[in-house]
């Protein structure tokens, strides 16, 4: 074992050594050196996970308003690994191969929270990381948003709908940043031959969602494990389609290494209400307790609060683009994707780190 290492050469064995996570050895031709801006953020964890574990030079950005540094504590001191403090507003200058451009707040807590900080991100920081694409020739990817689709009056929604999205409301900071966010891409596309793609992702869960995120998924399981009652903005009747974080990131890569430029659609095609996502939250939440020998089935409990303004009625990707394209769909269903959160979030709270 040990000489099968020292085969593959020092720095693997000192991988071993020290504990840190085995990473496959990409030759040189195929190795890239990839920019993942808020890679200590929910999603861009998980991305600088898989690019890490694919063999690629990973290089993260983060002001850390909303990243997490413990999100990427596996890879420090790797050395294909490098964190670097910076706010994407800030210019940049390193040698680069790919970016992906994921910095920004996403949560509608923390983006209505922070509106100025928000639009400021989604044009300089964005407008920053195509200058550097364009100056490294590196090939650039923007994750967009379903929320450029706004409250949409279309449904699923394909990429061609044009949206219905208010430039005042509370959102706007959000999806109006990332609607400029897309028109600087493309400008950049046209005018300057930057290569890009453009992900419009929609609402995506899994473990590591910040306990304070605010987001349903993250709240109702919290909710549920605390046995608390759960908060269901409006009457509930508003829909999403719920992905998994881990076929998120199998479309990012797959769109980042495919030759598309139009913006691509990805996300789940299947559509719930947000009451049928607390009944199965709750069924969730027992079936783990039950199977970990806890106290089983709790009666339901939801307390009402005011749907927000512009909360949009309903939202589901037509993701045919993205099939046909990328060959992609996802592959999670939505309880067994909640059972991973339950039991990660379960684990946390036994760990008391949250
Ligand atoms: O999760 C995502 O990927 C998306 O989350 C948000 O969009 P939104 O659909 O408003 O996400 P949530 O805050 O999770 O809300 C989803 C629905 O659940 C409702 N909700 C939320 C939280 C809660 O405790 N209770 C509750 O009923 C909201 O009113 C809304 O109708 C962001 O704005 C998107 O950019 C992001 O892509």
């Amino acid at each position: 074992m040990q000489q099968a290492d020292e085969s593959l050469g020092v720095v693997r064995h000192t991988r071993i050594e020290r504990g840190l996570p085995t990473t496959r050895m990409m030759p040189d031709v195929k190795r890239k050196r990839v920019l993942v801006t808020g890679g200590a953020g929910f999603v861009g964890s998980h991305l600088v996970d898989r690019l890490m574990l694919m063999g690629h030079d990973v290089i993260v950005l983060d002001s850390f308003l909303t990243g997490n540094k413990s999100s990427l504590s596996q890879w420090v001191g790797h050395p294909s690994f490098e964190l670097l403090r910076h706010d994407v507003v800030e210019p940049l200058l390193i040698e680069v191969d790919q970016i992906f451009h994921l910095a920004c707040p996403a949560s509608p807590r923390h983006y209505q929270a922070n509106q100025i900080k928000t639009i400021k991100t989604c044009f300089q920081g964005t407008l920053n990381m195509l200058g550097l694409a364009k100056r490294t020739k590196a090939r650039f990817l923007l994750a967009s948003t379903s929320e450029v689709y706004g409250d949409p009056a279309v449904t699923p929604q394909p990429e061609t709908y044009a949206g219905n999205v208010s430039c005042t409301g509370p959102r706007a900071c959000y999806d109006e940043g990332k609607r400029v966010a897309e028109t600087l891409t493309y400008g950049y596309l046209y005018q300057d031959g930057v290569d890009v793609r453009v992900a419009r992702i929609f609402n995506t869960y899994g473990p590591r969602m910040h306990p304070q995120d605010g987001r349903v998924v993250s709240n109702f399981v919290l909710q549920a494990l605390r046995g608390e009652p759960l908060t269901l903005y409006g009457d509930g009747s508003q829909t999403r389609s719920f992905c998994f974080v881990h076929d998120l990131i199998d479309g990012l890569i797959a769109l980042m290494n495919a030759d598309v430029h139009s913006p691509v659609n990805l996300g789940s095609h299947f559509e719930f209400s947000v009451k049928q996502l607390a009944e199965l939250v709750r069924d969730v939440v027992a079936r783990v307790r039950e199977e970990d020998g806890d106290e089983g089935r709790q009666r339901l409990k939801v307390i009402y609060e005011a749907l927000p303004t512009h909360d949009p009625r309903q939202r589901r990707p037509d993701t045919r683009r993205a099939a046909a394209l990328l060959g992609w769909a996802p592959r999670w269903g939505l309880q067994q994707g909640l059972e991973e959160m339950v039991r990660y979030y379960k684990e946390r709270m036994r760990e008391g780190t949250i």
